[in-house]
C-alpha cells in the first residue's frame, strides 16, 4: 500500500562533467523512500557538448545561452518520454554558471516547456530560491541523501561523497529526528573532483576522461604541487560553500611541465586531497564513506582516498544504492518536497539563514 502523499516522481540531471542527462523514478513522499523505479542515461553527442561547453559560465540573455536551453530541453524531453507512470518530474537543468556571492546561479532548460511536452506537472529551478535567501544554491542532495541513510538503516554517523565534476560531500547523523533538524546535516562542495582532470584529458589526448584511471596508473603523484593546492585557503574556510566547475581551471596552467601521466595522477590526487582536507569540518567522524557520482568508477581516485582517508571508503552499491542516478534520484525526491511545500535546504546544507524551499512549479495546460 501507498503511503500518504507518495508519489511516483522522475527526476533528470545534467550535471557538471557535461557527459548526458541522468533520470530516474522513485516513490516517495519527500520524506521517505518508499521504492526505486527504472533509469536511463542519455549522453549528449560531441556536437551538443560543443554547445554546452560554449555556454558555461553564461548568464540568461548571453547568446550563447538559448542554444543550450534549447540543446537541454530536447535532450531532457528525449530520454524522459521513455518513462511511464510518472505523476511529476523534477528536473534540475543545466548549470552553466554558479556564482552564489555574486550574479546567482544559473540553470538553464525550461521546466515550463517540460511540462508541456511531457505532460507532466514539473518542478524547476531549484536553485535560485536558496541563493535568494542567503544560501549557496548548492548541494541540495543532502535532504535527499539523509532519507538514503535511513533507508539503508544507517544508525551512526556517515558521509555520502558525490565526485562529479566537483566533488560535494554530506555529513549525515541519520539518529536525528528528521532531515530538517538542527545538526542532522552537514553538507559542502569538497573541491574539484573530476572537472580538471577530463579537461586535461581533452585538452592533451582528445579524450573525454581518463577511464578507468589508466593514465593516471602510469604516473606519479606531484605531491609537492598537491600540498601547494591544498593551501588555498578555501579548503579550510568553514562550509558551506559551493564552487563553479571551473573555479580551480587554472591548475592545468601550473601542471605543464608535467608528463600526461604525472599531470593526470596529481590532478587526480588534488580530488582526494580536497575530500581529505574536508574531514576537519565533519562535527564527528565518520566511519563510513559512502561514494556516489563517475568519481567512484575510477579505481585510482578511489585508491587515493583510501590512501589519505581513515574511513572505509565504498561505493554506494555497497549499501544498495545506485551511485550513477544518485543525483537524478534526488531531484525526483526534492521534487515532491516542493510540491508538498517542504524545505529543500537548510543551515547546515546550504548555509541559508532558516530552511528554505526552492523551485518553482509548471503545469501542462489542462
Ligand atoms: N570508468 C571511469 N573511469 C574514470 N572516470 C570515470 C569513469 N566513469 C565516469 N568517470 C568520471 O565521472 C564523470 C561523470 O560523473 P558524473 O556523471 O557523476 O558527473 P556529473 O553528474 O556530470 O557531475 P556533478 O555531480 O558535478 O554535477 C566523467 O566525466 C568522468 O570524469
Ligand atoms: C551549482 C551546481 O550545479 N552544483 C552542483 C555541482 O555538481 C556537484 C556539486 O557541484 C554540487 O554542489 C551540485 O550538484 C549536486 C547534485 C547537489 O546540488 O547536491
Amino acid at each position: 500500500m501507498r503511503k500518504d502523499g507518495a508519489l511516483w516522481a522522475l527526476g533528470a540531471m545534467s550535471g557538471t562533467s557535461l557527459d548526458g542527462v541522468d533520470a530516474a523514478m522513485v516513490l516517495t513522499d519527500g520524506v521517505t523512500i518508499e521504492g526505486f523505479g527504472p533509469s536511463a542515461y542519455r549522453p549528449y553527442t560531441p556536437d551538443e557538448q560543443d554547445l554546452l561547453r560554449a555556454a558555461l559560465g553564461q548568464w540568461p540573455g548571453d547568446p550563447n545561452v538559448a542554444a543550450a536551453a534549447e540543446t537541454v530541453e530536447n535532450a531532457h524531453a528525449e530520454v524522459l518520454s521513455r518513462f511511464t507512470g510518472a505523476e511529476l518530474l523534477g528536473f534540475h537543468g543545466q548549470t552553466l554558471a554558479h556564482d552564489p556571492a555574486g550574479r546567482g546561479t544559473h540553470q538553464c532548460g525550461n521546466g515550463a516547456v517540460l511540462a508541456q511536452v511531457l505532460n507532466l506537472p514539473t518542478v524547476w529551478d531549484f536553485r535560485s530560491c536558496d541563493v535568494t535567501m542567503g544560501g549557496q544554491g548548492a548541494p541540495l542532495a543532502p535532504f535527499f541523501h539523509f532519507a538514503c541513510a535511513r533507508h539503508i538503516g544507517a544508525t551512526e554517523p556517515l558521509a555520502v561523497l558525490n565526485l562529479g565534476g566537483v566533488g560535494n560531500l554530506t555529513w549525515i547523523d541519520p539518529t536525528a529526528d528528521k532531515a530538517e533538524a538542527p545538526g542532522a546535516l552537514l553538507a559542502f562542495d569538497t573541491g574539484p573532483a573530476n572537472a580538471p582532470l577530463n579537461d586535461l584529458m581533452r585538452d592533451r589526448l582528445g579524450l573525454p576522461f581518463d577511464a578507468d584511471g589508466a593514465l593516471a596508473a602510469q604516473g606519479e603523484v606531484d605531491e609537492a604541487f598537491v600540498a601547494m593546492v591544498m593551501t588555498d585557503p578555501w579548503f579550510d574556510h568553514p562550509p558551506p560553500k559551493s564552487l563553479d566547475r571551473n573555479d580551480f581551471h587554472g591548475l592545468l596552467d601550473h601542471l605543464e611541465m608535467l608528463s600526461d601521466a604525472d599531470a593526470a595522477a596529481t590532478l587526480t590526487a588534488v580530488a582526494a586531497a580536497g575530500v581529505a582536507a574536508a574531514q576537519i569540518h565533519f562535527p564527528a567522524p565518520v566511519s563510513r564513506i559512502l561514494v556516489t557520482g563517475g568519481g567512484r568508477h575510477n579505481p585510482r581516485l578511489m585508491a587515493e582516498l583510501r590512501r589519505r582517508i581513515p574511513s572505509t571508503i565504498d561505493p554506494v552499491e555497497a549499501a544498495g544504492l545506485d551511485g550513477d542516478m544518485l543525483e537524478a534520484q534526488a531531484f525526483a525526491f526534492l521534487a515532491v518536497r516542493v510540491l508538498r511545500k517542504m524545505a529543500t535546504s537548510s543551515p547546515g546544507t546550504t548555509g541559508t539563514p532558516a530552511l528554505v524551499g526552492g523551485g518553482q512549479i509548471s503545469r501542462p495546460d489542462p
